[in-house]
């Protein structure tokens, strides 16, 4: 049942998949955290992997940067695939003055400029929200775990060199946290698909503080997010 995109067969990926931009971070996870695992995908270097956790079936894969790809991505593990739970783990940059580097949001709603949910033809705006048991475990295990994080809306935007200076400040007025690039896409497909999909981010940069986690960081230490994402299978 190879796509486009992926070429696996159905039951080679796991009900739950963890979704993180950048298929060097998706490597990480398997080689840090997953045992018995086995690459079943390699197309376009888009890796992806399933394997066990604490006894538990489950795959990670990159999504590329962008609504278009994780819209691709997310559709066909969705829909060729059976996923069922969706987790984006990815990094962000910080709108909120509060936010510092390493803080970890879950993303319980998404905005965006992106026009993603025209496709719907609905007579009006889409709120895309996070699957309420995915955002409810979520939180639950980081209590658990002691890893504070913040609740609340983030930004999927379109652009990542914006033109016009200070946007983000117009967004954090109506209390977005953070700026990435997927999560509405990805909330989008899960809703319209009747399965669970959610969007936990780390602080990778302060629009309002100038401050940036470097490649090599933000591909192998945002640990805290990836073990509360693997407990969710
Ligand atoms: O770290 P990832 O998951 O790629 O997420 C963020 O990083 C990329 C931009 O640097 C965009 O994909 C954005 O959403
Ligand atoms: O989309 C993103 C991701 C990380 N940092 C940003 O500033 N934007």
């Amino acid at each position: 049942m190879s796509t486009p995109h992926i070429n696996a067969k159905k039951g080679d990926i796991a009900e739950t998949i963890l979704l993180p931009g950048d298929p060097l971070r998706a490597k990480f996870i398997a080689e840090t955290y997953l045992e018995d695992v086995v690459r079943f995908n390699e197309v376009r270097n888009m890796f992806g992997y399933t394997g066990t956790y604490k006894g538990k079936k489950i795959s990670v894969m990159g999504t590329g940067m962008g609504v278009p790809s994780i819209g691709i991505y997310s559709y066909e593990l969705i829909h060729e695939f059976g996923v069922k739970n969706l987790i984006r783990i990815g990094s962000c940059g910080a709108y909120n003055k509060d936010l510092e580097l390493y803080d970890i949001i879950l993303g319980m709603g998404a905005s965006t400029n992106s026009n993603f949910a025209n496709q719907y033809n609905l007579p009006g705006t889409f709120s895309a929200i996070a699957s309420w048991d995915l955002l409810y475990k979520a939180k639950k295990v980081a209590e658990e775990k002691k890893i504070d994080v913040k609740v609340g809306n983030i930004l999927t935007s379109d652009v990542f060199y914006n033109d016009t200076p200070n946007v983000y400040e117009k967004w954090e007025k109506m209390g977005i946290l953070a700026v990435e690039m997927e999560a509405y896409a990805l909330y989008c497909n899960a809703v319209a698909a009747g399965v669970n999909a959610l969007t936990i981010l780390t602080v990778s940069d302060s629009l309002v503080k100038k401050m940036e986690t470097t490649a090599t960081e933000r591909e192998k230490s945002f640990t805290q997010m990836m073990e509360i994402a693997l407990e969710l299978a």
